[in-house]
């Protein structure tokens, strides 16, 4: 068993310190953040995510992790130091690589012994050769660089960590890759090994392929609301060829989170700082800015005017089971239903309090699903919520002033709104129309 260092405590940092100690491993975490720090030494995850929190204080309480701000103490006797910190998108689109370089500021400092060290934070190819040279230049104690990409979803990242399809290293010597196989042996994953810019380009192709998989079958729900098809069984069509794959084939408001948006964004940069266009990519982003914006495109058409009507929205974070709001299409659909001068209620079982923070002050926030529908003239569901998918018809009839519905997440059958009378708008699936009497 190893001794292993993680730096960042986010998403990947937390989660990896966390299993790599479910596994055996001695793992300390360190974070600049002396609130996160604190919060994890008391047994309270800083981030919501399902299954972290019993895992992190069973192994906590066990003495095979712990938590500090010290990165001199984190390094001290570490095999292996894991970098696990944000690369943000800067305003240009590029990767900002500002705490990956003091990341390297303090390896460089703090490194006593030997020890591999590991990225695990996306980053544009040749970063880790940028790593391995500041490091060489600022201190004489030998180490070794890997890239470790993590491909972990936020919602599910326990799981994932425990279930992964693969596990890729990146690594130029045979000393530094056998570390890591033997780390990760206990995974039981298998394991892709290659060089480091190919590694670095497997994380961004990846991100960069499923994105395109989506907004391509956001692009077929377009044509699909056109021409009278239904994307769910085209998609389902399309999905059983095994050579297209069922997966990541979900028409939407389009992808939002911490990475699809940012990683996109920079294999465009990074293409183009060695001259090569990426036009697929560019036609995969322009599409998810349309897709984040099609229900006020779609209430638009509905209502003429948005001024003074009132929105429930259900959900805020970009996915399901996670309290993330970077990237959210809610917070772009907030911002424009406040700006056509509706009134937004919006409701979130675990994400209220970040979104707090981003939306437009003119929000209401309640605390009930049941308290964003009374009285609302339509609702918007943006986050596909289990306690969502749940509401029966009914519950809307009862609730809104009249029953109209503009789904972002497809996740009603058109028969039953169909009977229950509501006017039903979902993506890539034909509208319900409630036929109104004349008098
Ligand atoms: N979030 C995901 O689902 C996910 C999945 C795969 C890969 N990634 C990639 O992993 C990386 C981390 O993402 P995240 O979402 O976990 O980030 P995050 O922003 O949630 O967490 C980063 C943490 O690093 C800490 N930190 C910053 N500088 C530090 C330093 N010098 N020393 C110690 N701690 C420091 C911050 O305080 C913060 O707690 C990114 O490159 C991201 O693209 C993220
Ligand atoms: O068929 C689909 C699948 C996803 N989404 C949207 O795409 C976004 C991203 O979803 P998902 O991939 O499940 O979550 P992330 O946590 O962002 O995970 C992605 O980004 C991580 C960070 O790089 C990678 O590690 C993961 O492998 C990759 O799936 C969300 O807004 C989803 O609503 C769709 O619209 N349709």
């Amino acid at each position: 068993m190893k001794n292993i260092a993680v730096i960042g405590t986010g998403y990947v940092g937390l989660v990896t310190g966390v299993a790599l100690s479910e596994i055996g491993h001695s793992v300390i975490c360190v974070d600049i953040d002396e609130q996160k720090v604190a919060s994890m030494r008391e047994g309270i995850s800083p981030i919501y995510e399902p299954g972290l929190s019993e895992l992190m204080k069973k192994n906590y309480e066990a003495g095979r992790l712990s938590f500090t701000t010290s990165h001199e103490m984190a390094f001290a006797g570490a095999d292996a130091i894991y970098i696990a910190v944000g690369t943000p998108q800067k305003e240009d689109g590029t990767a900002d690589l500002r705490f990956i370089e003091s990341v390297a500021r303090n390896i460089a400092e703090y490194l006593a012994d030997y020890a591999v060290v590991v990225t695990k934070s996306t980053v544009p190819v040749g970063t880790n050769d940028y790593i391995k040279q500041y490091i060489e230049k600022h201190t004489d104690v030998p180490f070794d660089v890997v890239s470790n990409p993590e491909f972990l979803r936020e919602g599910s990242a326990v799981h994932d960590t425990f279930n992964g399809d693969r596990i890729v290293i990146g690594s130029s010597t045979g000393l530094a890759a056998s570390i890591l196989k033997e780390i990760n042996k206990p995974f039981g994953i298998p394991i892709f090994k290659t060089d480091i810019r190919s590694s670095e380009m497997i994380k961004y192709a990846s991100n960069a392929f499923l994105a395109t998989k989506i907004s391509f079958v956001n692009e077929i729900a377009a044509l699909c609301e056109k021409l009278g098809a239904n994307v769910d069984d085209v998609a389902q069509g399309m999905g059983q060829d095994k050579r297209i794959g069922e997966k990541f084939l979900n028409a939407g408001i389009g992808y939002g989170g911490s990475c699809f948006p940012k990683d996109t964004s920079a294999l465009v940069q990074i293409a183009g700082n060695v001259e090569h266009e990426f036009t697929l990519l560019k036609a995969v982003i322009e599409v998810n800015y349309k897709q984040q914006r099609l229900l006020i495109d779609k209430a638009r058409e509905h209502f003429d005017s948005l001024r003074g009507k009132t929105i429930a929205m259900l959900g805020t974070a970009f996915k399901p089971n996670t309290d993330d709001m970077r990237e959210a299409a809610s917070t772009i659909l907030a911002r424009e239903l406040v700006l056509a001068g509706a009134n937004v209620v919006a409701y979130d079982p675990v994400a209220m309090e970040p979104a707090r923070k981003l939306f437009p002050e003119a929000v209401d926030f309640v605390d009930s699903v049941e308290s964003a529908l009374d009285g609302a003239d339509a609702a918007f569901l943006v986050t596909e919520w289990d306690e969502f998918k749940e509401l029966t018809p009914a519950q809307y009839v009862s609730f809104l002033k009249e029953p109209v519905l503009f789904d972002g997440r497809n996740c009603y059958d058109l028969e039953k709104m169909k009977a229950a009378g509501i006017e039903y708008y979902s993506v890539g699936r034909p509208v319900v129309k409630v036929e109104k009497e004349l008098v």
